[in-house]
């Protein structure tokens, strides 16, 4: 029997934050001691490893809830290892009378959470979960049949149908009764790459942590709601929340951001909810898609003749595929961990359209690079992309880059900001450099095939070359 001194471990997670936590105010309820974990697993097959910009991000977010937890005494233990043994060795060690979570949706980060809730049970440990990071629980969204959604309007109907969401919690009181238990330096961890320019880059955009991120949410709410429904598709804009990476970390929670905005009406304040409405909606589908980072939804798509071209991945990779909008967007995700949602459209699909490039090299490379990059976010959308996924674009429907470039760059500026070397060039031809004369060109400092490329495939060509492969797939499956 566990002495009333027995404390209680909270697991952090996807959920870096103090305020609107449930699983760290169900234990400060409880009136034991608190222990606060992270952990560190590079050896189990889930979670996927992060990629480098989440890596960085991680850092940052460790150390922002560090100092957010010592202002109510909660000591932060980082340990590094398999995440079973892990919580069962700290658990063992301080007698702890329980462990309480906020749950996660990813079918193997569900199957891990369950793991460890096995292990605690054997070893009589108490398990508490709880609902901390999606407005509405995946299995609580259902069909009039039971079953799973796979269109997003009626999933979205449905689940405000549920009700409004919860009110955020307050933060948790001090506690003041650290115990004294060993853990990691978060410096050993090497999250972070030393001395590296691009680390310092992303430190001048970004703000990693729960201040940062209520300070993203105040600043979009006073400045930048209004004409939201306009300014999200303009990547020339500052006209998004950029809250994204402090979703993906959980550093501020669905329901304080739903919160901020409920009394706002008209169609600026309604696109923003539905926005979290397609984040709620991606891990829906992730919570009923194993493996959706590998694994098309539909699965007639396991057939479609995706092109081995490693030379055309890579000039995609490093932004020299001399379409400047496709190329701006790739050295924005390079120079700050994110990219415009409009351009990730964009380059997604040209990836997969114009260069019949698997879709799971694209969602690879922005796992690695995104400081946003989400376990459902990321491969839902690419699958949407791709037209493989739930409620997908049609594969048909191919954007056209230089049309898009002068739609949502009308003059350029977003272009010549991530490509210089186009920045003398004049708007609309900005989009389509090869069309600009011979002296304009020269006058700006352009040589095609030289200081910018000349397009890796012709527009109207290859999207002819993608409908014939559509074609293929759709005979290979009759
Ligand atoms: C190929 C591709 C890959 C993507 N990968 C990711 C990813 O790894 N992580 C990620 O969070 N988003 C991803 N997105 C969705 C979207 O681009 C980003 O959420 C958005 O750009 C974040 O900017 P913001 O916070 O300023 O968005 P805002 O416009 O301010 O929206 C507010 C919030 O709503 C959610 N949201 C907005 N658009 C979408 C969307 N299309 N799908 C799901 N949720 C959305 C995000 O949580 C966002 O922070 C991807 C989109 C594409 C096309």
């Amino acid at each position: 029997m566990p002495s009333s001194s027995a404390p209680v471990i909270v697991w952090f997670r996807d959920d870096l934050r103090v305020g609107d936590n449930p699983a760290l105010v169900h234990a400060t309820e409880a009136g034991r001691p608190i222990i606060a974990l992270y952990v560190l697993d590079l050896i189990s097959e889930f979670p996927r490893p992060l990629g480098t910009a989440t890596r960085w991000w991680l850092h940052g977010s460790l150390e922002s809830l560090r100092t957010s937890l010592l202002r109510v005494g909660i000591p932060l233990v980082l340990r590094c290892g398999p995440t079973i043994d892990v919580v069962r060795d700290l658990a063992e060690e301080t007698g702890a009378e329980a462990v309480a979570w906020n749950r996660r949706y990813d079918p193997a980060a569900v199957a891990l959470d369950n793991e460890v809730a096995n292990a605690m049970h054997d070893l009589g440990v108490k398990v508490v979960t709880c609902a901390a990071n999606l407005l509405f629980e995946p299995s609580d969204v259902t069909t009039k049949a039971g079953g799973s959604f796979r269109v997003f309007t009626p999933f979205w109907r449905a689940a405000l149908q549920r009700g409004a969401p919860r009110v955020p919690l307050p933060l948790p009181s001090d506690r003041s009764n650290p115990l004294k238990v060993s853990g990691d330096e978060l410096s050993e961890w090497t999250l972070r790459p030393a001395q590296s320019e691009w680390a310092h880059k992303l430190s001048r955009v970004w703000q990693p942590g729960e201040q940062g991120a209520l300070e993203r949410l105040s600043e979009f709410v006073d400045r930048r709601l209004n004409g939201y429904a306009r300014a999200r598709d303009r990547p020339d804009r500052e006209g998004t929340s950029r809250l994204s990476p402090h979703l993906r970390f959980g550093e501020i929670s669905p329901f304080q951001i739903w919160h901020a905005v409920r009394n706002r009406q008209g169609e600026d304040a309604d696109r923003f909810r539905m926005e979290l409405g397609w984040r709620e909606f991606n891990h829906h589908i992730a919570f009923h898609h194993q493996d959706l980072h590998e694994r098309n939804v539909q699965p007639r798509f396991d057939a479609f003749p995706w092109r081995e071209n490693e030379s055309s991945l890579q000039e995609w990779q490093e932004g020299r595929t001399g379409y400047p909008i496709v190329d701006a967007g790739m050295r924005q995700l390079r120079e700050t961990g994110w990219m415009h949602n409009r351009v990730r459209m964009i380059a997604a699909s040209f990836l997969v359209k114009h260069l019949l490039v698997d879709w799971r090299e694209g969602e690879r490379w922005f796992w690695n690079r995104l400081v946003d990059a989400d376990p459902a976010n990321n491969p839902a959308n690419w699958q949407w992309a791709a037209g493989s996924g739930a409620d997908a674009a049609p594969f048909f429907r191919i954007f056209n880059p230089i049309r898009q470039g002068e739609l949502f760059d009308p003059e350029g500026s977003y272009v010549r900001r991530f490509v210089p070397e186009l920045a003398g060039l004049p708007a609309p031809q900005i989009h389509s450099p090869w069309t600009v004369g011979e002296q304009r060109l020269k006058d700006a400092g352009v040589t095609l095939g030289k200081t910018y490329p000349h397009p890796v495939v012709d527009h109207k060509a290859a999207r002819e070359m993608a409908l014939d492969a559509l074609k293929d797939l759709r005979n290979s499956s009759e």
